[in-house]
């Protein structure tokens, strides 16, 4: 990964996100979008849910939603240290992730929607995209507002404040998506969410 890589500016979307979401298009080059893809495809994958994960830094259980020293895995690896360094450069995230997990979604996989588990998390969620495009929808508490965010490949998403708290994340388990009136195909997504363990 190049030290020297310049992010570029944010690209307007053409809905208005919820309070404290920011989503930045081209935040990696293609040439670290294939670098980061060939490293973790090259690392063990988990199958213990619908979708292959990879999780570091500190293994989460989904379950009980809970997290401890006891779940300590090891550092970053070197991949996920770096854009840890650059999100929070990037003022994308306030302080420097110490978790990360790798999703893969095949077409026709997602997740459902939730808020990520509040006492194991500190405010800032940040994903990267990697490979295809999908529509992540963000839900408001109450169910009654739904905002669809097109999330490119190699674009990042932070949520924070409301959008972390308030707001229910998640992606529709679907086949194509439709992106500005065009049906687009999903292909292969592979996500980076980086977060800061609250121990
Ligand atoms: O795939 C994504 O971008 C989001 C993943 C996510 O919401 C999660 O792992 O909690
Ligand atoms: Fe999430």
């Amino acid at each position: 990964m190049s030290p020297s890589l310049v992010h570029e500016s944010d690209e307007p979307l053409s809905t208005e996100l919820p309070q404290g979401a920011r989503y930045m298009a081209d935040y990696l080059t293609v040439k670290e979008e294939l670098k980061l893809l060939s490293l973790i495809d090259a690392a063990p994958w988990l199958n213990d849910l619908k979708r292959r994960v990879q999780h570091y830094g500190y293994r989460y259980d989904y379950r009980s939603r809970n997290i401890d020293y006891s779940m300590f895995l090891g550092p970053l690896p070197a991949w996920a240290a770096y854009f840890a360094v650059e999100l929070c450069k990037d003022g994308l995230m306030p302080t420097i992730a110490d978790q990360v997990i790798v999703n893969e979604y095949l077409p026709g996989q997602g997740i459902a929607p939730h808020i990520d588990c509040t006492p194991c998390f500190e405010d800032a969620i940040v994903s990267i995209s990697l490979g295809s495009s999908c529509i992540m929808n963000l839900i408001n508490a109450a169910g009654t507002e739904q905002i669809d965010v097109p999330l490119a490949p190699r674009s990042v998403i932070s949520l924070t404040e409301d959008s972390r708290y308030k707001w229910k994340h998640g992606i529709k388990s679907v086949k194509s998506d439709l992106i500005d009136n065009v049906r687009v195909e999903r292909g292969r997504r592979v996500s980076l969410t980086f977060r800061k363990v609250k121990l």
